[in-house]
């Protein structure tokens, strides 16, 4: 990674966030937690739902719906490209699998075709259509625009991207489906290819649905002082270092900073996954200034998947913070923050827990299967909210602190 990308330093003089603060954030996150006798009907622990999965990825909306799943949420939902809902099906029986997205007519496969499966994907690829760098104000798979917004009133949150991929069409889809949900003021993850949609779609000079619901959002939030209002649900945008330059140079933005106060609102997150996640904000409170890091101890392994299991975790994590049920918690200023950090916590302890049984062989699923265990160790372990700030600036390569 180059010299550009490491400009995060540790800030001694802003030093570690003590413990004890009153409530810590993983106090606060025990409170999202639904409490057992709260739970009487199947989906009060939450509804949620991953839009992504096409005919290359079919694991990635797996590990996040599952993880979603694992870390407590009642019911979750995919909504996929046409092609991958029979293999995310086969995955998993425990989660409901809707096929909604139309891929371009170059990358359905020709069932008639002669040649071997090999052959087939080397000429699917061949003829798929590039990537957009912009989309159309309207899509033509108005199905698909029309069966995730049946469904959208009932989810208490909702992830677009893991696997997800980059055909044209069903970007264009996407961006629609985005736009409801941003409307519907549910709580929004964008991971991995929603990231790159939003960097074509979501700035403020493109004339496309996505722009204007996220402008028309700035501006009812905005109405409110700049601060978050109780009834805002946030976006929680989750880069790696590559998607996360990416974005910058998309909104030309300097930092994640000016990102947030440019497109995004007081109520979202940027949630910079790394050696270290880092935690952005916009911070009017002095004992939490941002960026926050989560510095609990994760794996060196780099397998593939990790981030949608982030993604899973974050998504049950946003929807109980926006429907608790406890009033002083509903308006907690932190609450959201709260949930984000104990997402990447239970993320790195499971990777962790996964590592020590599995070590060179671990895998997403590993990871997957210790979400449960992890939990538990986040919610009876005794508060020691391993939380430190560094100075502001651009999104730093994974490799630039040691911990
Ligand atoms: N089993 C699956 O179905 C999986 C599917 N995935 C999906 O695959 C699609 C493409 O994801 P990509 O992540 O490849 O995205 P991109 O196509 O944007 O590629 C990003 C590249 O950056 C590299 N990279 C990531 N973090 C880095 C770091 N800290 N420093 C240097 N390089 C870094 C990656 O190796 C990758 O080659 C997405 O839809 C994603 O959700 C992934 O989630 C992995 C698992
Ligand atoms: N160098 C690292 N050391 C320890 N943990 C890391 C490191 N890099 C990332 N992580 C952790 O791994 C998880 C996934 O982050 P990663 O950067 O791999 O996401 P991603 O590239 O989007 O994943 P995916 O393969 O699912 O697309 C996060 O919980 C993050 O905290």
């Amino acid at each position: 990674m180059s010299q550009r990308h490491r400009t995060f330093t540790m800030n001694t003089e802003h030093g570690v966030v003590p413990d004890g603060r009153e409530p810590s954030l993983i106090n606060l996150y025990r409170r999202l937690i639904p409490d057992w006798t709260a739970l009487a009907h199947k989906g009060g622990a939450g509804r949620v739902a991953v839009v992504g999965g096409c005919l290359e990825y079919t694991g990635a909306p797996y590990f996040a719906a599952m993880a979603a799943t694992y870390t407590g949420a009642d019911l979750a939902y995919v909504f996929c490209e046409q092609s991958a809902a029979i293999p995310i099906k086969a995955h998993a029986a425990d989660l409901i699998v809707i096929p909604t997205m139309h891929a371009s007519e170059a990358r359905i496969p020709a069932t008639n075709q002669r040649e071997g499966p090999v052959d087939r994907v080397l000429a699917e690829q061949a003829d798929a259509p590039p990537p957009p760098t912009s989309l159309p104000a309207e899509t033509d798979d108005a199905y698909a625009v029309h069966i995730f917004g049946q469904w959208l009133p009932r989810l208490h949150a909702v992830a677009f991207g893991p696997g997800l991929g980059r055909d044209p069409r069903v970007l264009g889809a996407v961006q629609h489906m985005l736009a409801m949900a941003v409307e519907q003021r549910v709580p929004i993850i964008i991971d991995a290819d929603a990231l790159y949609l939003l960097g074509v779609a979501g700035r403020a000079g493109d004339d496309t649905r996505l722009s204007r619901a996220l402008a028309a959002r700035r501006q009812r939030e905005s109405a409110h002082g700049g601060a978050a209002t109780t009834a805002a649900a946030p976006l929680v945008l989750t880069p790696n270092a590559v998607e996360g330059n990416r974005l910058l140079h998309s909104f030309q933005s300097a930092a994640v900073e000016r990102l947030l106060e440019e497109v995004l609102t007081a109520a979202d997150l940027v949630v910079e996954k790394g050696t270290l996640d880092r935690l952005h904000f916009c911070a009017t409170d002095a004992r939490y200034p941002s960026p926050l890091l989560c510095s609990e101890r994760g794996s060196p392994r780099r397998c593939g998947g990790q981030g949608d299991v982030l993604c899973g975790a974050l998504l049950t994590s946003m929807a109980w913070a926006h429907r608790c049920l406890d009033e002083s918690v509903r308006r907690h200023p932190h609450r959201y923050l709260a949930a984000a950090h104990g997402a990447c916590r239970l993320t790195r302890i499971a990777a962790r827990m996964a590592f020590a049984e599995r070590y060179r062989a671990t895998v997403a699923s590993d990871v997957l299967a210790q979400v449960g265990p992890a939990f538990r160790t986040l919610e009876c372990e005794p508060a020691t909210p391993p939380t430190r700030v560094v100075q502001a600036g651009t999104f730093a390569d994974a490799s630039d602190e040691q911990r």
